[in-house]
């Protein structure tokens, strides 16, 4: 179903990254919803002195009454039952608490032992050593259960805290895997979109610069040559036209494949004839043209001359020339300043000033107008 989902192409990956965001939020807010009010429990429930700390010290309190009662007793006079009193009567104070009397049946009946005792003593009345063991011993029995009681809720509370952390920790944890996950999945579709654009990207310009390319030579082809004259606007070119002569007795002679290995030779003789500068273009048969930087017409004729030169120097035998030479080549040239409409009238120009030299008997040049 997700990939269903997942396939439909309104679900895309913002939006996937979107809903991982929200999702993590959702788990954030949770999570902070969760952390106050447990934390108040815990403390409220076990860290005030309603719970175990009171009873600690009201039996103390008791303890040293008993003490002071045992050891002096009668004998110590006025003082010891003073002091005895006074611990009985901090201790009871501490001892009745509302919490104790709810949840301990105990407490009461110590309670109401103490307070005979405390008149008892507040009377100068000492009661027998077994007696009196009863009256303080059974409240501090009590204070005891009551401590054990409390810090056993409190090592529950303790506990449940603990498991509740370690809950709400696996909770985070897993949640913040699953964000990470989702989020893994959502790059790794951005990524590949990305890369399945990116090939058809490289496509679109191999595809582009196949189709300025002249396949069999790999120089550009006649709309190469356009687009690089409309790229060059206004600045000062030369065109230079360039034909094998006698082609066709050429491949007749040798056949096409020799007259495709001699069009790929002559690339190379006109690129080295017009060095690093000049770009080179195939306009369809053993016709090519050669542009280049030029703003004075000597460059141009320097140029036309180089190429016809270094074909008669290549001295590439041409079996069936009818002038019985070597290939041989005609060039007609002229100069322009880059720009649509002047290219066609340069273009027709340099066509009529070949044309020129074909009439005149061919391996040569010419410029125009
Ligand atoms: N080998 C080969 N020959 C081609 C190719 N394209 C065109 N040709 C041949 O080139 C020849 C051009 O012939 P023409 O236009 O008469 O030119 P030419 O024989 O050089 O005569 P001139 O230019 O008047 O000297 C034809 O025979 C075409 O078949 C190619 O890609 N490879």
């Amino acid at each position: 179903m997700i990939r269903a989902m997942l396939r439909r192409r309104y679900i895309g990956w913002l939006w996937l990254s979107l809903m991982s965001f929200t999702a993590l939020m959702l788990l954030i807010t949770y999570e902070t919803r969760w952390v106050h009010p447990e934390i108040h429990a815990y403390f409220s429930q076990s860290g005030n002195l309603t719970g175990q700390q009171l009873a600690t010290r009201s039996r103390r309190y008791l303890e040293e009454s008993l003490g002071i009662l045992l050891e002096e007793g009668g004998e110590g006079g006025g003082d010891a039952l003073e002091r005895a009193r006074f611990r009985i009567e901090v201790g009871y104070s501490l001892f009745d608490i509302g919490l104790y009397r709810s949840d301990y049946a105990c407490t009461v009946p110590s309670l109401q032992r103490l307070d005979t005792l405390y008149d008892a003593l507040s009377r100068g009345q000492v009661p027998a050593h077994s007696r009196l063991s009863q009256d303080l011993l059974q409240p501090i029995r009590c204070l005891t259960e009551i401590e054990m009681d409390q810090l056993d809720r409190r090592a529950e509370v303790t506990n449940r805290f603990v498991a509740e952390t370690h809950r709400h920790q696996t909770q985070v944890l897993l949640g913040s895997l699953m964000i990470y996950l989702l989020g893994l999945v959502f790059w790794g579709m951005h990524e590949r979109k990305r890369r399945l654009a990116d090939r058809a990207t490289q496509e679109s310009l191999h595809w582009m610069a196949q189709a300025l390319r002249d396949p069999l030579t790999g120089v550009g082809n006649r709309s190469a040559l356009h687009d690089d004259v409309l790229a060059d606007h206004g600045r000062p070119l030369g065109l230079l036209l360039i034909d094998i002569d006698y082609f066709k007795q050429y491949n007749d002679a040798l056949g096409h494949p020799e007259g495709d290995r001699l069009l790929r030779e002559l690339v190379a003789l006109i690129d080295r004839a017009l060095g690093g500068d000049a770009r080179l273009y195939r306009m369809g048969g053993d016709e090519f043209a050669a542009l280049l930087p030029c703003d004075d017409r000597q460059v141009l004729e320097q140029a036309c001359a180089a190429v016809v030169a270094a074909m008669r120097e290549a001295a590439l035998p041409h079996p069936d020339h009818p002038g019985g030479a070597d290939v041989t080549l005609s060039v007609g040239g002229v100069q322009f300043t880059a720009d649509r409409d002047a290219f066609a009238d340069a273009y027709a120009t340099a066509d009529r000033a070949l044309y020129r030299v074909k009439a005149q008997g061919r391996d040569g040049w010419q410029t125009g107008p």
